[in-house]
């Protein structure tokens, strides 16, 4: 997948700890639902079994063609030769990642609601950025909370695509994309809804919205 692939549906693995088999169901029914981009997002595991865990999940997402990220542990996403790594402010530098995955890995950075670290992020070789909370999140209630117009003023000053995260759901995720957003990444609002694929399908639908071949 190219940069200017980056615009869809992201989905990132829930918290809660799930046997590997129902996750990487899970994960499948994600991709089947359209997820572009998934991110294997685990702050519970061991390092072994995340190892494991991301190993499963890289065979799934590859069968698929969908690239996988790994959120922080850049060792892990270099040792797998997984898709990319995530990066936050508590993780290793984008730099350093971009100089031990290589030119064609996928370096996302997590940016909160400051457009001066994405500018930072551009200039360290990401290959998106991430803005949120946008919505109160299950998952990180004690994120900050940008507004949307922060995506279109993010528009004008980074070249690069450009991710929201937090509490989105099929109906406030339009406004984001109208905003500015090329990707919608997603926990709750995919993986703890009863037909996943029904659920992530509801997301990639936004993004064909308006669009004469649909
Ligand atoms: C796509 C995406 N955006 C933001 C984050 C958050 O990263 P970070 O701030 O490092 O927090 P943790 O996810 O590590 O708790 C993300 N993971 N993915
Ligand atoms: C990792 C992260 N960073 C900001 S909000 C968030 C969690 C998003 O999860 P949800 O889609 O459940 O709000
Ligand atoms: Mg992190």
């Amino acid at each position: 997948m190219t940069k200017t692939q980056l615009r869809g549906l992201y989905a990132i693995t829930p918290d809660a700890p799930l046997p590997l088999a129902t996750l990487v169901d899970q994960v499948g029914a994600a991709i089947a639902g359209g997820a572009r981009l998934i991110q294997y997002r685990d702050k519970t595991h061991p390092p072994d079994e995340r190892h494991r865990y991301a190993t499963a999940l890289l065979a799934c997402c590859r069968a698929a063609g969908v690239p996988l990220i790994i959120n922080d542990d850049l060792e892990l996403a270099a040792v797998l030769g997984a898709d990319g790594v995530h990066l936050g402010r508590d993780d290793p530098d984008p730099r350093l990642a971009r100089k031990r995955l290589g030119e064609s890995a996928i370096i996302g950075v997590s940016c909160y609601d400051q457009l001066a670290l994405a500018e930072a992020a551009q200039a360290a070789g990401a290959s998106y950025v991430a803005f949120g909370s946008f919505f109160p999140s299950p998952t990180k209630p004690n994120a900050v909370r940008p507004a949307p117009d922060l995506l279109t003023a993010a528009r004008g000053r980074v070249a690069l695509p450009l991710v929201a995260i937090g509490g989105i759901t099929p109906h406030n995720g339009r406004s984001l994309i109208t905003a500015g957003a090329d990707m919608l990444a997603v926990v709750t609002g995919v993986f703890a809804q009863p037909d996943i694929t029904a659920a992530a399908c509801a997301y990639t639908n936004l993004f064909s919205e308006g669009d004469p071949l649909r």
